[in-house]
C-alpha cells in the first residue's frame, strides 16, 4: 500500500479520504489487474461539476470544466519493462500519481523533498477504455449546443507529447475525434437551413462583411483553390502506392466517416426554423510565436519563408488574427476537408523545418454565422486548440531550434498557466483586479475574450501512463488542477449576444446594427499598417550565416537610431535649456528694470513727503512764533503805566519801613497814655501796614516776576527791533550806495552825451569842409579842362588829406578823435 502523505498545502492536490479506495483503483491500472475493467468503467462517470447559476443575476459563474483523459498503453509501451502503475483513477474525478522508481519526483521525496504521491481531481476522468464517442458525448456536446444557441467556446487540449491530444482532437478514420464529431452536430443542427450565398462574411473578430459579386466569386475561387491542393495530393498519393502505409492525413476518407450519431439536435432550443445559418472555417498555427495560416499553399521555394500574420484587435479590444482565411464550408465534408489540408499543411511545414509532430500549437476555428432575414444577428465561434506537447528540454533533450521551439513552446504554456493561475487568484477578494498576462503570449492574447467571460473554455487532459515520462505528467496535472479552480463568469445572454456589426464590401460601416467608429477604427489599422510585416516573418529558417548577418544589420540600425536619438536629445535639451536661460534673463531684466522703477518712485514720494513735512513744520513753527508773540505783546503804554504803579508803590514801600523803624526805636514805657493810645492806634496801624505789606510785597514780587517775564520780552522785541533796525539800515546803506552809484553812472553818461555831441559838431564841420572841398575841386577841373587828374573819390581824398605832411584841421581833428574812443558801453549797474 502506498504512503499517503498529507498534500493539504498543496493547492492543486485533493486528498482522498478513502485509501483503500485508491488502492484499489491503483491496481486497477495494471495491465491484466482484474480491475482493468473499472478504469473504464470509472471514466463513464458522468459527473456534472458545480455549475452554478446566480439566481439574482443571469450571470452564470461556472469552474473551468477540465476533463482528464489518459491514452492507453501502445504495444511497444507494453512491451517494455517500466512502471505500469504511476497513473491510478480512483473514482471519476479523482486521480493518483504514483512517483515511479528512477523518476525525479521519487529521487526528490527519498531525498525528502516533494511527495512521491499525489493527487488530483478533475471535471470527469476518463480512462484508457473510453471511446471517442463516450467522450464527446459526455465533455464536449453540451458545449457545442451551447455554442449553436450563441456561446463562444474554447476548447484546448494539453498534455505532453505522445500523450493523445491530436487524437482526441481530430481522432482517427474509424474513430473521429471531439472536432469532426463537433462539426457534425452543427451542420445536423443546420440542415436546410444553410445561407448558399457566400456574401455574407466573417470581418475582424466577431463582425461580418458583406461581399460584392465579385468578391463572392474570389471567395468561391479561393475555396477552390485551397481544395485543389487536397485533391492535387489525393491524386498523387494514389499515383505513388495504394499500398503505402496509411498516414494519419491520407487515410481519412471524408465520405467514410462513420460514428456514432449520438447527437441529438433536436434538443437545441428551437426558433432555428426562422433562421439560416453560415459555416465559415480556418485553420492556423502558433509556431515560435508567429501565427501561420495552414490553409495558404506553402511557398514553392524550400528557402523561403512563410508569412507569418498579425494578431490584431477590434475597436472593443477582441483580438483576431488579421488576414486569415476564412472558408465557407456547406458541410461537415468540406470542413474535414480543410481540416485536411492544413494538417498536410502543417506537417509539411514541419517536414521543411525539419521538425518532429506538433512542435506548434494549431487551431481550427468554426465561425457560425446566423441570419435573420436580412441581418446576421449573431456570430458565434468555437474554436479547438491543440497545444503543442508541454515537454520539457532538458529532458527531451533538445538542443539549437528544437531547444527555441521547447523554450517558445514552455513559454506560451507558462503564460497561459500564468493566466490562468491569476484569474484563480483575481477570484479571491484580496486580490481582485491582479494583473493577467494575456498579452506576453500570441496565444493567451487570442483567447483573452474567452477568458474574459466572452465564452466558456474547457480543458481537456491528455496523459499517457508511461513511466518515462511521469515527471512532465505530474507537471501537466499540476497545472491542470490549478485551471480547473478557475471559475468562469459568464455574462447573461442578453449582453453575450450583442449583435455583430456589418460591413460593406471595402470594409465600410453599414449602419444595420448602430453606428461604427470607422474612423477610430481605420486609425488602429492604419496604425498597425506602420509595423513592418517582414519583420514578423520566421527568421528561423535563415541560415546561421543569414542570420548573424541580419543581427549585425539590426544592431547598426539600432546604434544609429540610438546615436540620431541621442543627438536629437542634446539639442532639444540644449534649445530647452537656452530658452529657459534667455527666459530667466529677460525676467531678471524686466525684474531689475521694476524694481528700479520702484525705488525711483518711492524715493520720489519720500521726497515729497519730507517736503511737506519740512514745509509744515516750518509753518507750524512759524504759526507759534507768531502766537507767542501774540501773547506776550504787551503795549507800551500800558507797560509805561504799570512801571509807573510800581514805582509808585515802590516809594510807598520805603516809608512805610521808615515809619516802622522809627516806631521800633520808641520805648513803651516812656510813652504817654495819648501816646500810649497812638502808640495803640499806630500798632494797628502798624499791623494794618504790615499786612498791606505784606499783600504789597506779594504784589510787588508778582509785579517783578512780571516784570522780569516783560524785561525778558521787551529785550527780546527790542533785540528784534534792532535786528530790523539793523536790517533797515543795511538796506538803507546798500541804498545810499545803489543811489550814489547811479549818481555817479548819469555823471558819466551826461558827459558821454556830451562828448557825442562834441564828435557829432566835428562830423559837421567835417561834412562841411568836404563839401568845400569838392566844391574846389570842381572849380579847378572847369579851369584847367585838359589837365585831367586821376579821378579819386570822397574816401581817397580823405585819405590824401590825412596822409598828406601838410597836415591840415581835419587831420588833426581826425586825430583827436581816435585819441579819444567813444565808449557808449554803459557801465553795468551794480
Ligand atoms: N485514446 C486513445 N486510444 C487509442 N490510441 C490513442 C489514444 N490516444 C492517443 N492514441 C495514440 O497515441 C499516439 C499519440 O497520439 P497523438 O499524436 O494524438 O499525441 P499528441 O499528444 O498529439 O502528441 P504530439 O504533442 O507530439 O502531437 C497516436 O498514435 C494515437 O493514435
Amino acid at each position: 500500500m502506498s504512503m499517503l502523505i498529507d498534500l493539504t498545502d498543496e493547492c492543486t492536490v485533493l486528498v482522498h479520504p478513502d485509501m483503500d479506495a485508491m488502492q484499489s483503483t491503483c491496481n486497477g491500472l495494471h495491465p491484466g489487474n482484474p480491475h482493468d475493467g473499472m478504469l473504464s468503467e470509472l471514466s463513464t462517470i458522468s459527473s456534472i461539476v458545480s455549475a452554478q447559476s446566480d439566481t439574482g443575476s443571469n450571470t452564470e459563474h461556472q469552474q473551468l470544466k477540465v476533463y482528464l483523459r489518459v491514452r492507453p498503453f501502445s504495444q511497444e509501451e507494453l512491451a517494455c519493462d517500466e512502471d505500469k502503475g504511476c497513473i491510478v483513477l480512483a473514482d471519476s474525478e479523482s486521480v493518483k500519481l504514483q512517483a515511479p522508481k528512477g523518476s525525479a519526483t521519487m529521487k526528490s521525496s527519498e531525498k525528502g523533498i516533494g511527495r512521491s504521491v499525489h493527487k488530483f481531481s478533475f471535471s470527469q476522468i476518463f480512462g484508457s477504455g473510453t471511446s471517442q464517442a463516450t467522450f464527446f458525448e459526455n465533455t464536449i456536446k453540451s458545449q457545442v449546443l451551447d455554442y449553436l444557441e450563441g456561446k463562444n467556446a474554447l476548447i484546448f487540449t494539453y498534455g505532453v507529447t505522445n500523450a493523445g491530444k491530436t487524437y482526441t482532437i481530430q481522432g482517427s478514420p474509424k474513430d473521429p475525434g471531439i472536432l469532426p464529431r463537433a462539426l457534425d452536430v452543427i451542420f445536423d443542427y443546420i440542415k436546410g437551413k444553410q445561407y448558399d450565398q457566400m456574401d455574407l462574411k466573417p470581418y475582424l473578430s466577431c463582425d461580418v462583411q458583406y461581399l460584392g459579386p465579385d468578391q463572392v466569386k474570389q471567395e468561391r475561387n479561393v475555396k477552390a483553390a485551397v481544395f485543389s491542393l487536397l485533391k492535387e495530393e489525393n491524386d498523387q498519393h494514389s499515383k505513388s502506392s495504394s499500398s503505402s502505409s496509411t498516414s494519419f492525413t491520407s487515410s481519412i476518407s471524408f465520405s467514410s466517416v462513420s460514428y456514432d450519431q449520438t447527437v441529438d439536435s433536436t434538443d437545441a432550443v428551437v426558433d432555428k426554423d426562422r433562421h439560416q445559418f453560415a459555416v465559415w472555417v480556418a485553420f492556423y498555427e502558433i509556431y515560435n510565436e508567429f501565427v501561420y495560416d495552414l490553409l495558404e499553399s506553402l511557398p514553392c521555394v524550400k528557402a523561403k519563408k512563410r508569412s507569418a500574420l498579425r494578431v490584431c484587435e477590434d475597436s472593443v479590444g477582441n483580438s483576431y488574427v488579421r488576414d486569415l482565411k476564412w472558408i465557407n464550408v456547406h458541410s461537415s465534408e468540406e470542413a474535414w476537408r480543410v481540416l485536411k489540408i492544413g494538417n498536410r499543411n502543417r506537417s509539411a511545414a514541419s517536414t521543411k523545418l525539419n521538425q518532429s509532430s506538433s512542435r506548434s500549437h494549431s487551431i481550427f476555428a468554426i465561425k457560425l454565422l446566423r441570419i435573420t432575414g436580412t441581418e446576421v444577428s449573431r456570430v458565434t465561434e468555437l474554436s479547438l486548440c491543440d497545444l503543442a506537447g508541454s515537454e520539457r528540454c532538458t529532458k527531451t533533450k533538445t538542443f539549437g531550434e528544437r531547444l527555441k521551439e521547447a523554450g517558445n513552446i514552455n513559454n506560451s504554456l507558462l503564460i497561459l498557466g500564468k493566466c490562468i493561475a491569476a484569474l484563480r487568484n483575481n477570484q479571491s477578494d484580496r486580490i481582485k483586479g491582479g494583473y493577467v498576462p494575456f498579452r506576453e503570449s500570441k496565444l493567451t492574447r487570442l483567447f483573452q475574450s474567452i477568458f474574459c467571460g466572452k465564452g466558456r473554455a474547457c480543458m481537456i487532459v491528455n496523459i499517457n501512463q508511461c513511466a518515462s515520462t511521469y515527471d512532465e505528467t505530474l507537471h501537466v496535472m499540476k497545472f491542470s488542477a490549478v485551471a480547473k479552480q478557475v471559475v468562469q463568469i459568464v455574462p447573461p445572454k442578453s449582453l453575450e449576444c450583442i449583435a455583430p456589426k456589418l460591413v460593406g464590401p471595402h470594409g465600410k460601416a453599414l449602419l444595420r446594427n448602430g453606428i461604427i467608429d470607422e474612423e477610430a477604427l481605420d486609425s488602429y489599422l492604419s496604425e498597425d499598417e506602420l509595423l513592418d510585416d517582414e519583420d514578423e516573418g520566421d527568421m528561423s529558417i535563415l541560415p546561421q550565416e543569414d542570420l548573424l548577418g541580419i543581427i549585425e544589420n539590426l544592431k547598426e540600425k539600432l546604434l544609429a537610431e540610438r546615436r540620431r536619438n541621442l543627438v536629437q536629445e542634446i539639442e532639444i535639451r540644449k534649445e530647452m535649456g537656452d530658452a529657459m536661460l534667455q527666459q530667466l534673463m529677460e525676467s531678471e531684466e524686466l525684474q531689475s528694470r521694476k524694481m528700479a522703477e520702484l525705488k525711483e518712485s518711492y524715493q520720489e514720494k519720500l521726497e515729497n513727503t519730507f517736503e511737506l513735512y519740512k514745509d509744515a513744520l516750518k509753518e507750524h513753527a512759524y504759526q507759534c512764533a507768531l502766537e507767542r508773540v501774540e501773547e506776550e505783546y504787551i503795549p507800551v503804554d500800558e507797560f509805561i503805566a504799570e512801571q509807573e504803579k510800581v514805582e509808585e508803590l515802590k516809594v510807598k514801600l520805603s516809608e512805610a519801613e521808615q515809619r516802622l523803624r522809627s516806631l521800633l526805636r520808641t520805648p513803651s514805657a516812656a510813652l504817654s497814655s495819648d501816646q500810649a493810645c497812638q502808640c495803640s492806634l499806630e500798632a494797628e496801624d502798624r499791623a494794618a501796614a504790615e499786612k498791606k505789606y505784606e499783600e504789597m510785597y506779594q504784589a510787588k514780587c508778582a509785579v517783578e516776576e512780571l516784570c522780569g517775564t516783560k524785561d525778558e520780552v521787551i529785550t527780546s522785541l527790542e533785540k528784534q527791533i534792532q535786528d530790523l533796525a539793523e536790517t533797515i539800515q543795511e538796506a538803507g546803506e546798500s541804498f545810499m550806495e545803489k543811489e550814489a552809484e547811479l549818481e555817479k553812472l548819469q555823471k558819466m553818461l551826461s558827459e558821454r552825451d556830451r562828448e557825442i555831441d562834441g564828435l557829432r559838431r566835428d562830423l559837421a564841420e567835417q561834412d562841411r569842409r568836404v563839401s568845400l572841398l569838392s566844391e574846389e575841386q570842381a572849380l579847378r577841373s572847369k579851369e584847367s579842362p585838359t589837365k585831367r587828374k586821376t579821378r579819386k573819390g570822397l574816401l581817397a581824398n580823405l585819405k590824401e588829406s590825412v596822409t598828406s605832411p601838410r597836415k591840415g584841421a581835419l587831420g588833426r581833428t581826425m586825430k583827436s578823435v581816435k585819441a579819444t574812443p567813444v565808449t557808449l558801453k554803459k557801465k553795468p549797474f551794480l
